[in-house]
């Protein structure tokens, strides 16, 4: 099959190298010049624009028909619909484009309406530390379009198991959503876990305790392995590794959903707070709390060395 593939970052060079390396042609475009190149040198057709990518996707040697398939790897929000922008003028209904970026469901919907193409909301989990594994691939989106791209996900998931189609349009974003709030739920499991243990009453080794966990443990899973990484590349007490957690926003998204549906998800809410904790120093709610002891029990307050 050709498949162009728009955003070479991390994600996009490895869906473009992983369909290249299953037989398919690759036309390949980024903004970044260097990116478009290094998916050149893997062998890709480059592009040095959407319309230029379009051209070269003339569809003709297609089995499955005459359509243009265009898979999009660029950052979720704007960039997706500017791409689209640009792609408009040159989609019709025989053509298919896939956003496997964490694109917002309803978003995805929206733009599922509004193209002349059909539309897959493709949710993409495994990160770039899954190049050589494949991805797993949660899709949504119109059924033909979907069996029309199965073989393009079979080689970027990690193989017909690795992906599937979910339903309508919106799906396969929605699905993705919900998988981070349980990710976010269990590094925040992880994290207690092996927190007490540091703090706990027996000096451990971390990697030690990872390594154990992970070979026939209950708990053992990727992420775990990917704790006892942490533990042997930054040690036991994580070195100089920051009490700060950067994203948030496939978070929030779930549990807004939850909120609007009306489903208890304390746990996935606790660790987006614990997230957004982490980014402030010196938090007001503490603060009052340690003041208005004093006020009802006469406690001692204590206070900021630096007197801010
Ligand atoms: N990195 C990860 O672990 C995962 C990322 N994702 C999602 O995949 C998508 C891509 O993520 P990454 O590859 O990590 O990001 P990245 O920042 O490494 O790459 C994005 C690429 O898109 C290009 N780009 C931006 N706007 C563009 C436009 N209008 N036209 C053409 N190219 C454009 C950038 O130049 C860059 O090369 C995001 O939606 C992200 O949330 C999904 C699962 C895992
Ligand atoms: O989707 C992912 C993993 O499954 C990406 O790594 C995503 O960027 C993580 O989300 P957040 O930035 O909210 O932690």
């Amino acid at each position: 099959m050709e498949l162009g593939v728009i955003g070479l970052g991390r994600m996009g060079q490895i869906v473009a190298n992983r369909s290249m390396e299953a037989g398919h042609d690759v036309v390949a475009f980024d903004l970044s010049a260097e990116a478009t190149a290094t998916a050149a040198e893997a062998g890709a057709e480059p592009a040095d624009s959407v319309a230029d990518l379009c051209e070269r996707l003339d569809g003709s040697d297609d089995e499955d028909g005459d359509g243009k398939r265009i898979w999009l790897m660029v950052p979720a929000g704007d960039a997706v619909d500017a791409t689209l922008a640009d792609l408009e003028p040159h989609l019709d209904a025989d053509d298919v484009v896939v956003d496997g970026g964490n694109s917002r469901f309803r978003e995805s919907v929206r733009r599922s309406e509004e193209t002349d193409a059909a539309y897959l909301d493709c949710g993409t989990s495994g990160g770039p530390a899954s190049a050589a594994e494949g991805f797993s691939l949660m899709i949504g989106g119109p059924e033909w379009a979907y069996e029309a791209l199965v073989p393009v996900f079979d080689a970027v998931a990690t193989g017909p198991d690795g992906h599937d189609r979910m339903g309508e349009s919106g799906s396969g974003h929605y699905v993705k959503m919900v998988h981070n709030g349980v990710e976010y739920a269990l590094m925040q499991a992880y994290g207690e876990g092996f927190e007490l243990l540091t703090e706990g009453r027996y000096d451990l080794d971390m990697e030690s305790v990872a390594r154990t966990w992970n070979n026939g443990a209950v708990i053992r899973s990727w992420l775990l392995e990917l704790c006892e990484e942490a533990f042997r590349e930054e040690g036991s007490d994580l070195g100089d590794v920051a009490d700060h957690v950067a994203g948030g926003s496939t978070g929030t998204w779930t549990v807004e959903e939850a909120l609007e549906q009306e489903v208890p998800v304390p746990i996935i809410y606790q660790a987006l707070a614990e997230r957004f904790d982490s980014r402030n120093e010196g938090r007001f709610s503490r603060r009052l709390a340690n003041r208005l002891r004093y006020g009802f029990g006469r406690h001692e307050v204590a206070r900021r060395s630096d007197g801010e």
